[in-house]
């Protein structure tokens, strides 16, 4: 492939060809992409222009197959109107995205528009066969259905979105960004479980990771927040949204994360329980008698921090803690100490570290959770300012003291973005518009 001649331009009407085709008549080069979260009951979506990298259009469907399903949708092109709120029971992902797309046609952005490069989508679970971003044909369908049995909160979310997408509009690419891409630069030693390797090997066990745009995004911005390239810098990233991961990233490239076969190893999430011994599994089958998918269920859905104190979000927990709850305090403890543990265990594989780096709901807005992560570490070369951890802001920032050896920061994720990048570096360059 050509490189994209004017991406970054602001000049229509070039007759930029690829090379071997008959020019058209004067036509427009399609630059605008459509990116789908599509998470286990919601969606979030960004309608970008890629020619600056801005957002025409951003929103999110939560409590998706609920009565009480929301759209909130925020115009952000100039001269469209303010947010809009719809309420009430949208069915499933189908629908939520039947629904975008209205939003989206009534602010003349629809997904019908020629304007339209490709829809990018977060897959959430890519196995061993994708580490780049992949156009979606009916093989790639295929293999992510496949995966359903180890990401069975996501896959079937993301593949519905491409569906749907694909049926609105069916001459357009979709293109599938991985959560697991960025982590194929995993070694053997951390990408393996210490189990019968032919076990393993039939059945493709292994440490995949997940969180990988979101990680490779953020490790990048750091470095750039550090004023160095990417291969110089040593890195732990905490991701820490309802989902949550680590990764060590040396120089760039993920040597270790927290999350494995599935997103269900490693940290305390929202409602997954994280790291537990396998052998609870055993005991849940054989003394307390449930089922797997009960026990499946129980871990995925039904522990982390709503097993622990009945709420998953950061927020009330704080609120409660902050009122003298015990459940929410000792909740709240158990997340941090095995935050932690990570961040001592990476230092570890990583031997120096120059940035400890938070990102995703928690991690971007909880300065508590950061406070409590790093303190004590300060043999680590680890501690936050006090000042600086309570800023408010969506700009990469420092908040560890000048004097500290390493820096501690809070670099807002921007999975959409990095999505849209990838998709409309694919195919970007490809779909141009006659005039
Ligand atoms: N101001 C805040 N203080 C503490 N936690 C917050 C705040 N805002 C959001 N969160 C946390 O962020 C979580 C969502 O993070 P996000 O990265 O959006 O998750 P996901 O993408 O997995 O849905 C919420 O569940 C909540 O716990
Ligand atoms: C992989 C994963 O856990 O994603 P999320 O945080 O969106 O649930
Ligand atoms: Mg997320």
């Amino acid at each position: 492939m050509s490189p994209a001649a004017s991406r970054d331009d602001d000049d229509h009407d070039s007759m930029t060809t690829t090379e071997g085709r008959q020019p058209v008549t004067a036509h427009t080069p399609a630059t605008r992409v459509l990116v789908l979260n599509s998470g286990s009951s919601s969606v979030k979506y960004q309608l970008l222009e890629m020619r600056d990298s801005s957002r025409l259009a951003a929103g999110l469907v939560e409590r998706i197959g609920e009565e009480t399903s929301r759209l909130v949708h925020t115009p952000l092109a100039e001269g469209l109107g303010g947010k809009r709120e719809r309420t009430g029971r949208i069915a499933d992902h189908a629908a939520a995205l039947e629904a975008v797309a209205e939003e989206l046609a009534r602010d003349g952005l629809g997904i019908d528009s020629p304007d339209l490069a490709a829809i990018g989508h977060r897959v959430v679970h890519g196995g061993l066969k994708f580490s780049e971003p992949t156009v979606v044909d009916d093989a790639v369908l295929k293999e992510i259905e496949r995966l359903v049995p180890v990401a069975p909160l996501h896959n079937p979310a993301n593949l519905t979105g491409i569906r749907t997408a694909r049926q609105l509009r069916p001459d357009l690419p979709q293109v599938a960004v991985f959560d697991t891409a960025f982590h194929t630069t995993m070694p053997e030693h951390a990408a393996r479980y210490a189990i019968d390797t032919a076990t393993a090997d039939a059945h493709r066990i292994r440490r995949y990771g997940f969180h990988g745009t979101s990680h490779a995004y953020v490790s990048r911005k750091t470095a750039e927040l550090l004023g160095k390239d990417p291969s110089e810098v040593n890195v732990i990233v905490l991701h820490l949204g309802n989902g949550a991961s680590a990764s060590a990233v040396e120089g760039g490239r993920c040597v270790d994360t927290s999350m494995g076969l599935t997103p269900l190893e490693g940290l305390v999430m929202g409602t997954r329980s994280g790291d537990i011994d396998p052998a609870v599994t055993f005991h849940l089958k054989r003394v307390a008698g449930m089922s797997v998918d009960e026990i499946d269920e129980l871990l995925n859905k039904k522990s982390g921090l709503v097993g622990l104190c009945g709420d998953n979000d950061m927020r009330e927990i704080r609120r409660r803690v902050d009122e003298g709850d015990e459940r929410a305090a000792l909740a709240f403890d158990i997340y941090i100490h095995r935050l932690k543990k990570y961040i001592g265990a990476y230092t570890a594989v990583l031997g120096r570290v120059d940035a400890v780096v938070f990102t995703a709901g928690v991690g971007e807005n909880a300065a508590p959770v950061r406070e409590a992560a790093v303190a004590g570490l300060e043999s680590l070369g680890l501690a936050v300012d006090a000042e600086r951890n309570t800023v408010r802001s969506d700009e990469p920032r420092i908040i560890s003291p000048e004097s500290a050896g390493t820096v501690v920061a809070v670099v807002p994720t921007d999975e959409e973005l990095e999505i849209a990048r990838q998709t409309f570096a694919l195919v970007g360059e490809d779909r141009t518009i006659d005039a």
